[in-house]
């Protein structure tokens, strides 16, 4: 059965989407709350958030391989729940473990790929080497899966989950336990992919330079709800700098730390060891002024340094929590698998 959404020209639309499991102690974990959100046909969309906050819950709904508890979701135009298979033939889907095949190789894996999507023989062999080409995967396809570098394996990964022009690609975690410079080359990779195809592409991720790196459009998820839907720029925008300033050692920073807190110019003064820190809106202007008066103290400041807002602030601004120390708490939080709420 195929349904079509009212929303013309969205890649993704849902409305309440909610997915209940049963937690330790029976007790119902809302792993997703009530999310309404509209991506449109070729954006580029990240889910950003701490370990538990629902990213890969809200990919697997939109996948078909969850159902929601409650609300709607619709894909390519089609409802997840009712229409599984059109859902499936218009998204690839690159999960957080590998698929692909240990013993195969490469080019198999994909031609194995293009055959299980309904492609004649001849035409799987085609789309295998085109994406061979596009992927730069010619080393690749030639070698067995068990012996391929885990930046490798990722690259093979989205070529199996490219084979048939998918207008939706879902990619959860793709660069998670990459060294930096994989994490570049793939950060690349789904950039190009992106420009080239024009598909829409929605991957979770809880790097948040990656999200501010790759992404046009950053959705922050917590605790199962989302709680901002802005590009990076616009998130970060009336977010004050962060200002570091160094003194000889700390009998001075704290007399510094006192005079900035008495000339009020500066919001949010902390004092660690010799370093001060603190948030200014200005801060090329308003760290002049104040290095001037701090001259004036005999204060002498021996090193200054200006971060801009990064998506971490923008996290603390939204949650009162770090996105890294959110990350880290919730990592000891266990998963309960296989007992879930029946939908
Ligand atoms: N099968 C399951 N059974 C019970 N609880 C689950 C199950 N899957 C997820 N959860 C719980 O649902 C919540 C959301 O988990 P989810 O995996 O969607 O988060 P995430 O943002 O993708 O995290 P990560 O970055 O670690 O992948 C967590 O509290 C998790 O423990």
């Amino acid at each position: 059965m195929t349904t079509t959404t009212t929303t013309e020209g969205s890649a993704i639309v849902t409305r309440g989407l909610t997915r209940h499991y049963r937690g330790p102690g029976k007790q119902t974990v809302e792993a997703v709350r009530d999310l309404d959100l509209e991506i449109g046909q070729g954006e580029l969309v990240a889910f950003l958030g701490p370990n538990g906050a629902g990213k890969t819950t809200t990919l697997r709904m939109l996948t078909t391989l969850v159902a929601p508890t409650t609300g709607t979701a619709h894909v390519a135009g089609h409802d997840v729940v009712t229409a599984q298979r059109d859902v499936r033939r218009s998204i690839g889907y690159v999960g957080q473990g590998n698929g692909a095949g240990l013993q195969q190789l490469g080019r198999d894996e994909l031609v194995s790929q293009g055959r299980a999507y309904g492609l004649g023989r001849r035409a799987a062999h085609a789309r295998a080497d085109e994406l061979i080409d596009d992927l730069d995967l010619t080393a690749v396809a030639r070698r067995k899966v068990s012996t391929l570098s885990g930046g490798q394996r990722r690259r093979l990964d989205i070529a199996m989950g490219l084979v048939h022009l998918p207008r939706v690609l879902f990619l959860d975690e793709p660069s998670t336990g990459l060294d930096p410079q994989n994490r570049a080359n793939l950060q690349e990779l789904v950039r190009r992919l992106h420009r080239e195809t024009g598909s829409t592409v929605v991957l979770t991720t809880h790097y948040l330079e990656e999200a501010d790196a790759l992404a046009e459009r950053v959705i922050v998820i917590d605790r199962g709800r989302m709680i901002a839907d802005a590009s990076a720029t616009t998130l970060k925008r009336g977010l004050r700098d962060l200002v570091v300033l160094g003194f000889d050692d700390e009998s001075a920073a704290a007399t510094a730390t006192t005079r900035i807190a008495r000339v009020g110019a500066e919001a949010l003064v902390e004092q660690t060891g010799s370093e001060v820190r603190l948030r200014s809106r200005g801060a090329h202007a308003e760290v002049s002024d104040l290095l001037v008066d701090l001259a004036g103290q005999d204060l002498a400041v021996r090193s200054v340094e200006v971060a801009r807002p990064t998506l971490d602030d923008v996290f603390l601004e939204l949650t009162g929590r770090s996105l890294r120390d959110a990350h880290e708490g919730a990592a000891t939080e266990t998963k309960q698998d296989e007992d879930e709420v029946a939908a």
